[in-house]
């Protein structure tokens, strides 16, 4: 069994206790900062600032983890969007988590969660997400309609990941128009920029946005992504770990032009 899998049927356990706490709560119908247009309007390569305190495949990245002064440093540096893991039992996340750094910032957010029901996609509005994931690995083609059309209903846009070709076929008539590559296996945890590279083209020429997920530590590592052509990048673990915020967003900052 992998990892993945363990993470699956963890969430599948706890749908039953979320569906009796948020099934008969309305979502309000508030305006919501948008996720696809901050990207688009970007004049630099998008880049998606993640709050994740720890990981299965590298522990605690965060001793002092202070999720709101990391999303307010975030917002300072003028970050594009704010990536918000709200897995519990992997990630060490949480809907309060979610719930309070809306509270706190402007910069669009996104529910990084398994998503496999929507009740799900309904506690991600709830708690102040402008957009929801969702994992080609985890899903059919079918579910992926299914949750895509619930997040429609509540004004959310979806990142729809994928992370080799197959996933890539699944997905490529859907007419997603933000699509994550994911350097990182989830199954292995195996980690290789390739990935990026060896997809982006595909992805690109649906007409998608494209965003490069996982593994991005240096400058060059953000030059290779973004020459292959990326709209942005999602960078969690180099954030967690810097001492300067700042810093590391100028350090990854690139004009779209060096795209090709
Ligand atoms: O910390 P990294 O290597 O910069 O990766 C960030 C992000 O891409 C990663 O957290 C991620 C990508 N897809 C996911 C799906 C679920 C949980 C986490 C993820």
């Amino acid at each position: 069994m992998t990892i993945l899998t363990k993470i699956v049927e963890d969430k599948a356990k706890r749908i039953p206790e979320w569906k009796e706490k948020y099934e008969d709560l309305e979502v309000p119908n508030v305006k919501r900062a948008s996720f696809i247009a901050a990207i688009k309007k970007s004049s630099d390569l998008a880049i998606i600032a993640e709050i994740k305190k720890a990981s299965p495949s590298k522990g605690v990245l965060s001793e002092n983890f202070a999720p709101l002064k990391i999303a307010e440093a975030y917002e300072a540096s003028q970050v594009t969007c704010i990536s918000v893991l709200t897995d519990e039992a992997f990630f060490q996340g949480g809907f309060p988590i979610l719930d309070a750094v809306s509270d706190k910032v402007a910069t669009p957010l996104l529910c990084k969660d398994f998503i496999i029901d929507p009740i799900q996609i309904k506690m991600a509005a709830l708690h102040g997400a402008s957009c929801i994931l969702l994992i080609a690995a985890i899903l059919e083609k079918e579910e992926l309609v299914q949750l895509k059309n619930v997040a429609d209903k509540y004004g959310l846009d979806t990142l729809v990941e994928i992370h080799n070709e197959d996933e890539w076929e699944k997905i490529k008539d859907l007419s997603f128009p933000l699509v994550g590559i994911n350097n990182r296996n989830l199954h292995t945890f195996e980690v290789s920029l390739t990935t990026t590279l060896e997809l982006v083209d595909a992805v690109k020429y649906s007409g998608a946005l494209v965003i490069s997920e996982s593994g991005i530590f240096t400058r060059s590592d953000v030059e290779l992504v973004a020459k292959a052509g990326v709209d942005g990048l999602l960078v969690g673990e180099a954030f967690m770990k810097t001492d300067s915020v700042a810093t590391l967003k100028e350090e990854f900052s690139v004009r779209k032009e060096l795209r090709v």
